[in-house]
């Protein structure tokens, strides 16, 4: 994207809705799923800025909710898990429909046909084949997934990700989690950003930006985000800032924001 599509925002009229994506965001791209590293100070930086927004930071992310809630052990946010499939906020239970037996024979033919490298993640209300660990294994993958996903029907639909494809309940979007969000207090009326690095933020930078808020895409590669920054390591040190106090990030077109 060119430079003069980073269109400054300008201050904020509303103050701030965070929403986080996580994998690629919040902590940095790993081999697999569960080797990826969180930095020790994480969740009581998120902890503090939620507090400074008054409640209004949710995680939006494809992972379950519960797998959220044990990366960042022992605080809890609202999250959005699943692409949006998944809702839990803070206090309350989980919301999401429930879990369909379909998709656990899908999981039994996946896992079945797992080999070289791939890895099978089931999430239990949706699953993903990763091949990052077997590029060459991507094509396979594919096959695979688009069987399962004909298989299923038309309630369910494939989500590309960073070596990763992904079978979902059709309905679900990080830009429908977020647009959900804002209807709740303490989201409503408080203007939207939202921080991701892969495909699937898309949805939520497209909702955020129609919703007059900020959308943010962490590192290189084609995005519709009018904000950059370089990497989960720069990001981490910028909610750190806000945390302590510091400025808000993202109000006007500053050179450190962008990568
Ligand atoms: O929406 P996110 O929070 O970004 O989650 C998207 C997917 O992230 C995970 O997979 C990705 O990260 C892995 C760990 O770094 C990496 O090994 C994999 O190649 C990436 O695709 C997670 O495993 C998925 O469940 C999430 O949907």
């Amino acid at each position: 994207m060119p430079d003069d599509d980073l269109t400054p925002p300008g201050a904020w009229t509303s103050p701030p809705a965070l929403f986080l994506d996580f994998d690629g965001t919040l902590v940095a791209i790993a081999p697999t799923p569960d080797a990826v590293e969180v930095a020790p100070d994480l969740a009581g930086v998120l902890a503090r800025l939620r507090a400074r927004l008054d409640g209004a930071l949710a995680i939006v992310t494809g992972r379950p909710v519960a797998a959220i809630d044990d990366f960042l052990a022992p605080q809890r946010f609202d999250v959005a898990g699943l692409h949006g499939a998944e809702l839990r906020l803070v206090g309350e239970g989980l919301r999401a429909r429930p879990a369909a037996p379909a998709l656990r024979d899908s999981v039994s033919r996946l896992r079945a046909a797992e080999a070289g490298g791939l890895v099978v993640e089931d999430k239990g209300r949706s699953v993903a084949v990763h091949w990052r660990l077997a590029p060459r294994r991507e094509e396979m993958a594919r096959i695979m997934m688009q069987r399962e996903a004909e298989l299923l029907g038309p309630g369910w639909r494939l989500q590309e990700g960073k070596s990763v494809l992904e079978l979902l309940p059709a309905g679900a979007s990080k830009g429908a989690a977020i647009a959900g969000l804002m209807t709740r207090r303490p989201y409503a009326g408080r203007t939207p950003i939202f921080i991701g690095d892969d495909v699937t933020d898309e949805h939520g930078f497209a909702e955020v930006d129609a919703a007059g808020g900020v959308s943010v895409r962490v590192g290189p590669g084609e995005s519709r985000a009018r904000r950059r920054i370089a990497d989960p390591a720069a990001l981490l040190a910028c909610l750190r800032r806000w945390a302590a106090g510091g400025e808000p990030p993202f109000q006007e077109d500053r050179p450190e924001d962008r990568s």
